[in-house]
Formats: C-alpha cells, structure tokens, sequence
C-alpha cells in the first residue's frame, strides 16, 4: 500500500485528477470506478474545469458507480444518481449508456445486484476504483462486519454512517435504511485502486488502515490483501500516522 500526503484537500484533488486525466488520455475506453460522497467532490471539479479548459474527452469512459440508496428514485436530490449527474456527468462528454449506478429503486434488488456484477464483468473489470473511507472504515456502504468475499448487495447502514450522511438530508429520518454497494470482492478485483481521505474527521479511520490489523471489523482493511492500491490523503487525515517515513508527498 503506497501512501501519499498532499498539503490541503486542493492539492489533493489536483493531483488525484491529474492521474486520472493522464490516465484518460493515454487509454480513452478506461473502465473507471467512481464514489460519491464529500471526499471526491474537488476532483470532479477539477476534472470539469480541465474538460472546459482543455477538452479532455470521456467519450469513451465506461464508468461504475460503488453505490446508490435504497428506495430513491434516480431524481431524488440526495439520490447518487443525482449527485453524479450534477457534479460530473452534466459538465463531461460521458455517454449515459456507458454511466452505470446501481438502480436503488429496482423491485428486484438482488437480481438488480447480479446484473450490475454481470454489467462490471461485460466490460472487463475496473481498472481504476475511487473510493472513500466512511469513519468506521467502511468502503462503499460495506459497513464493519462485512465478509471480504462479498459481490454487489444490499446493506443495512449502520446508524453512524445514517448520521454521518444525514448532513445532506434535512432530517436524519429521511436517510434510508438501506443501500446496493458493490461488496468488498468486487472492490477487490479492480485493477488499481485509489482510496482518498481528507480532515481531522477521517485521521483515526486512516491510522487504523496503515497501522491496524486486516479484519472484517474494519472493512478498508481490506485493501492490504491488494496488489496496487494508493492512499492519498491530506495532512489532517495523516496526523495521527506514527510511521511518517513510509508516506511520499504529492510533488
Ligand atoms: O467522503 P465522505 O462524505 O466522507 O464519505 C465517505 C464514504 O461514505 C460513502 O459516501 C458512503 O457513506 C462512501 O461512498 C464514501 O466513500
């Protein structure tokens, strides 16, 4: 697991959206995993402006979305569908039939979870995933206690993650109860993987994840089974790491 500390959330997001420009350039049909979330949302803006600026394409991007609620139509304002429309998708090239969040609303969820495993596999895996890290170490809504073999599920959310997410409801009530998250295996079989971590709120998720123990409980330990994953955070999110001279800065 490589660890790299940016200065400030800024600097963060530029260098994370610089890989994936890069990325994008030199292979325009990328498979690309994405997350949601306060984490990501200054590397979208950064990947907006470069669109505007220099025209990066994604016409060819096929993207994978790590989760969606349960129970909100894909117009609900607080739906992943929405955010992703709103923060990314409306501002880029992406083709809306290569864009796949997994469908909340569905009547079937556990055959709308195959399908969006099958879909992954149609397209040759992930090669690059994005993720957060929630404070109780949960990746996409693989909340503690997840087996590491799971595929794409329905989860019941823990109440501090419906808490911690209730900012962009109005009421903590109106956060469901449940969520469709792609599961830890198939976090697992992206290729590569970038996990992203700013501020004070994330330091001890992110001092568990480099120095704690790989178990269940903490679902991002996970990660340290993975051939090619990178951790970029911020320095309020390393703050509580004893190991500095393991972590590279950003330049
Ligand atoms: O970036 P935030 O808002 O702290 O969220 C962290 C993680 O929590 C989730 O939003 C789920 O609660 C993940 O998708 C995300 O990676």
């Amino acid at each position: 697991m490589k660890i790299i500390m940016a200065r400030n959330e800024q600097e963060m997001s530029r260098w994370a959206a610089e890989r994936i420009i890069e990325t994008v350039r030199t292979r325009p049909s990328l498979v690309l995993g994405l997350a949601t979330g306060s984490t990501p949302e200054g590397i979208y803006r950064e990947l907006v402006e470069d669109h505007r600026i220099n025209g990066t394409s994604y016409k060819h991007v096929v993207t994978f979305n790590l989760d969606e609620y349960v129970g909100l139509k894909p117009d609900h304002p607080n739906s992943y569908h929405t955010y992703m429309k709103t923060r990314l998708f409306d501002h880029l090239d992406f083709l809306p039939q290569r864009t796949h969040i997994p469908d909340g609303n569905a009547a079937d969820l556990a055959e709308e979870c195959r399908q969006y495993e099958k879909h992954i596999s149609r397209f040759g895996g992930i090669d690059l995933q994005l993720l957060g890290i929630g404070r109780n170490g949960h990746i996409g809504f693989n909340e503690p206690g997840t087996a590491f073999d799971t595929r794409t599920h329905v989860v019941r959310l823990t109440e501090s993650t419906r808490k911690a997410n209730a900012r962009f409801f109005h009421r903590k009530e109106e956060v469901p109860t449940h969520a469709i998250t792609m599961g830890i295996a198939s976090i697992l079989s992206s290729r590569q993987i970038l996990l992203l971590a700013t501020g004070r709120a994330k330091a001890e998720a992110l001092r568990r994840l480099i120095e704690g123990p790989v178990h269940p409980d903490f679902p991002a330990s996970a990660l340290k089974q993975h051939p090619d994953v990178t951790v970029l955070a911020d320095a309020s999110a390393c703050r509580y790491l004893s190991k500095k001279g393991k972590i590279s800065d950003v330049g």
